[in-house]
Order: C-alpha cells, then structure tokens, then sequence
C-alpha cells in the first residue's frame, strides 16, 4: 500500500537544541531532497552534508547534513529523507517554511509516520504501541518493557496462537466442506487438543497481576495517617522538593496531591492526602472522602502515624491489610532513644527530619515495584484493549469446548482468531487506528 502524498514534519522537540530533525517520506521525497540541496541524491543511507537552500530564492538556510532512504528500506516503507538541522527555532521555522514551497508535500498528521510503517508491514500494532511506549517511557523498567514490545515479543506470541488456532480451524473447515464424507469421528476431540493448550497459554497470560500494565502507569502510592503525623513532609521528601505544604496545624493538607517517582527505575505515583479525623470543617471533611477515594484504587498504602502516639493511632487505621499496606512510625526523632510499643505489627521507624529509615523506606517501596511489575519468563500484557481481545479469544475458545456441532466449534474457532488479530493489527483494524495514533505526536 502506498501513499501518493508526500509528508513532513520535524521529528526533534520544538525549542533550541544542538540538533534538529525533519524527516519527510513519499514519492516526492527524493525530489524535494535534491530541490534544497541543489545536489543530486546521495548513496542510499548515508549520512552527507549539504548546504540546505530555499529551493525558489537559492538563499543558503542553513548548513546541515542529510540522508536518503529508497524504498522499501525507510522507517516507513517509503522513499524517505531526513534533514538534520542546527536546532534553532528559526532555522527549523525556515526549512518548513521552504518545505511548505515545494509541490506534493504537505505537513504531516500526528502519528502519520507510524501509521504509514504500519499500513506497508513495517510494524505490527504491539510494536507501534511499544514504539509509543518508548517514545513515552520515563524510567529504566518501562523502557525495557517497550523495547521488548518494539521488538516484536508480543507479537510473535500473539501470532504464534492465532498460527495454531488457524490449524485447528483450517483442518475443522477442510471436514466440514466435503459433506459427502462422513466426519472422522475424533476430529473434534483432536481439534479440541490442539486448542486447549493455546486457551490454557491465554488463561495464564491475562493471570499476570496486570503488570506489564502496571509498569507502563506507574503503581499507585498513597500516603495516608491522622492529622500532623508528617504525611506532607514524607511527601516532600520523597518527592525532593516542597510540593507539599508542612504545618504544624492540623488539618493542613485537603486536597490529593501527586508526584511522579522513579524508585530504582520503577514508575511510582505517589499521593499526599488529608490527614484522617472527624471534623466540622466542610473542606477538610471532604479532603477527608477523597483521602479515602484515593486509597480504594491505590496499589499501596503507607500509613503515617507519629511514633509518640503509635499505640492511640493505629487501632483507627481503616482496615489494614497487611499485603497491601505499610505501615510507619514517624518522628523517631523525638523518642530520645526510647523503643516503639509492641504492637503486633511491623513498624518501620522514620523520622522525616532527621531523615533516619528513608533509605529503607525506599527500597522496601521499589522492592513492591519490582514485585508487581517485572515479568519472569514470557512478555508481559502490557495494554488494556490487548486484554480485552484475549478475554474474548478466551471465551470463545472455552465455548469451543463444549460445542459438538463442528460448525459451532469452527465458528467459536474464527471468533477466537479474528481477536488475537486484532491486537496485532492483522484484520479488523480500521476502527482502532485513530485511536493508538493518536497517541503520537507529529514526527513520529
Ligand atoms: N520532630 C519531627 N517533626 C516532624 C517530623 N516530620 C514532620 N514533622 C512536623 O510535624 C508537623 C506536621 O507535619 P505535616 O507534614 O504537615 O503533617 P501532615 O501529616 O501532612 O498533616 P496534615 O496534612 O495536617 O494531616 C510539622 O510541624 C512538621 O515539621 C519528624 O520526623 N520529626
Ligand atoms: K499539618
Ligand atoms: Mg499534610
């Protein structure tokens, strides 16, 4: 599939940089290359450097280098230049505005790039998410889960059961098509054995604890406690800045505050929220209910109480579980030496402002990261539409099953592959392109 447009776009961030990309691809790109060089097109792939000129004034805009890829060996599959710029505004803004002069091209749609790749086979759509993905990753775990994809890992599971699926069904069709025979009598109870180790494969892989999704969010941390135990200070410290405000009154926090994190190269959402009291206040009685909203859909709780009064606090927790919370005693500072009460529970002790068990604090938190994020083994699941077509294949395949009319268990069998396609782009994918390209931005 080829495109008669030709487009463009700068694929570097706006702003002044040592470098700056435009990248341009379809059947005029060649043409425009050798336009605003004023050369003809160099060897395919190499780096060269040429004066880059307005292709109607001859003006010289800058002197820079570029590259020409023929195709089919471009990033998308078709004839493809890129310009590398110095990266000043107002050299990139007059190389588009020469580009906008020559015939054919026009500038390019977010994600317009990667939508081509994938219309010409370049990428499957696990890629092109991976690519986004990599594109978008802000810590050391979630890149390499995108490179994974980007590789292809997911894909070629993917496609591996819809391989097998398609065997089964192809044999089940072939029966089915000479009527004149009688079926063989265990072509069903072959078929389902071929099928059940696949459904079993599927079953386990949305069994991950969502953790490839997971990683690509971040884990949800929050920090809850009663008034004044030090939660906003915690919070600050974590966060390395003062995003919160400290005060010896209580009461002082009401609405949810975020940061994002990176403990140890995991992703965390961390959250500040009211301290935990009846009140009278109306405002703070409703920092109270988001505090509380907040910790329902949170991965972790860190409960802050103040080590003076640990014994008071803790039996107002509301239902702890151990698993899924921590919990800490604060101001450690202020004890002088004296121990923490026995309690019948593991307390890590911290003082905020002498900074004593915040390194611990935050490996135990990037140790639960890592728990709930890495994947040992096969790739992750890494998308919600990519669970919601397995959840589908899976039905079908499990309906499969039980059906004894061939035609039902072939149908089932086309449903269950007509989902894994899905994911990987293979059919039905009209609908679904807007939506993940969207999550480019031009250039890409
Ligand atoms: N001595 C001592 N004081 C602390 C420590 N951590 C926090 N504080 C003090 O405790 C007071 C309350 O701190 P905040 O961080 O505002 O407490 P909070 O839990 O966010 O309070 P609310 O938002 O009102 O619920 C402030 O005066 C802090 O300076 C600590 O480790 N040691
Ligand atoms: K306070
Ligand atoms: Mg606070």
């Amino acid at each position: 599939m080829t495109e008669d447009s030709t487009i463009y776009a700068p694929a570097t961030a706006p702003g002044r940089s040592g470098l700056a990309v435009i990248r341009l691809s379809g059947p005029a790109a060649g043409d425009s290359l050798r336009r605003l060089t004023g050369e003809p097109l160099s060897e395919a792939r190499r780096i060269v450097r040429r004066s880059i000129n307005h292709p109607i004034t001859g003006e010289t805009l800058d002197q820079g280098m570029v590259a020409w890829f023929p195709a089919p060996r471009s990033f998308t599959g078709e004839e493809g230049a890129e310009l590398y710029l110095h990266g000043g505004r107002a050299v990139v803004a007059a190389v588009l505005a020469a580009l906008a002069q020559l015939p054919n091209l026009k500038l390019a749609e977010p994600g317009e790039f990667t939508r081509r790749a994938f219309l010409n086979g370049r990428l499957d759509l696990t890629e092109v998410e991976g690519f986004a993905d990599l594109v978008a990753a802000e810590t050391e775990a979630q890149r390499r889960q995108a490179v994974r994809q980007l590789d292809g890992v997911l894909g070629e599971l993917y496609g591996g059961w819809s391989e097998s699926l398609t065997t089964a069904l192809a044999r089940l069709e072939a029966a089915i098509d000479f009527p004149d025979e009688d079926l063989p009598a265990n072509l069903i109870v072959s078929v389902t054995e071929q099928v059940a180790p696949v459904a079993k494969a599927i079953a386990e892989h949305l069994a991950d604890g969502h953790r490839g999704e997971r990683l690509r969010e971040g884990l949800s941390v929050v920090i809850m406690g009663p008034p004044n135990a030090g939660k906003s200070s915690l919070f600050n410290a974590l966060a390395r800045r003062e995003a919160a405000i400290v005060s010896p009154q209580e009461g002082t926090t009401r609405d949810v505050l975020e940061v994002a994190l990176d403990l140890g190269g995991y992703p965390v959402l961390l959250a500040d929220t009211a301290g935990l009291r009846r009140t009278r206040n109306e405002i703070e009685a409703e920092g109270v209910r988001r505090a509380e909203r907040r910790a329902e859909d949170a991965d972790l709780r860190i409960f802050v109480l103040d080590a003076e009064r640990v014994a008071d606090q803790l039996p107002n927790l509301l239902n702890l579980k151990q698993d899924r919370d921590l919990v800490l005693a604060n101001k450690t500072d202020l004890l002088a030496g004296r121990p923490l009460p026995e309690v019948g529970l593991p307390l890590l002790p911290i003082s905020v402002r002498s900074g004593a068990g915040l390194n611990e604090l935050v490996a135990r938190i990037s140790q639960i990261a890592a728990e709930s994020m890495d994947s040992v083994g096969s790739p992750a699941l890494t998308r919600a539409r990519h669970r919601s077509a397995l959840e589908e294949a899976l039905v079908a395949l499990t309906r499969s099953r039980v059906a004894h009319d061939p035609e039902l268990v072939a149908e089932d069998l086309r449903l269950a592959v007509r989902a894994l396609g899905r994911i990987t782009g293979r059919v039905d994918v009209e609908d679904l392109l807007d939506r993940i390209f969207s999550e480019f931005c031009i250039g890409k």
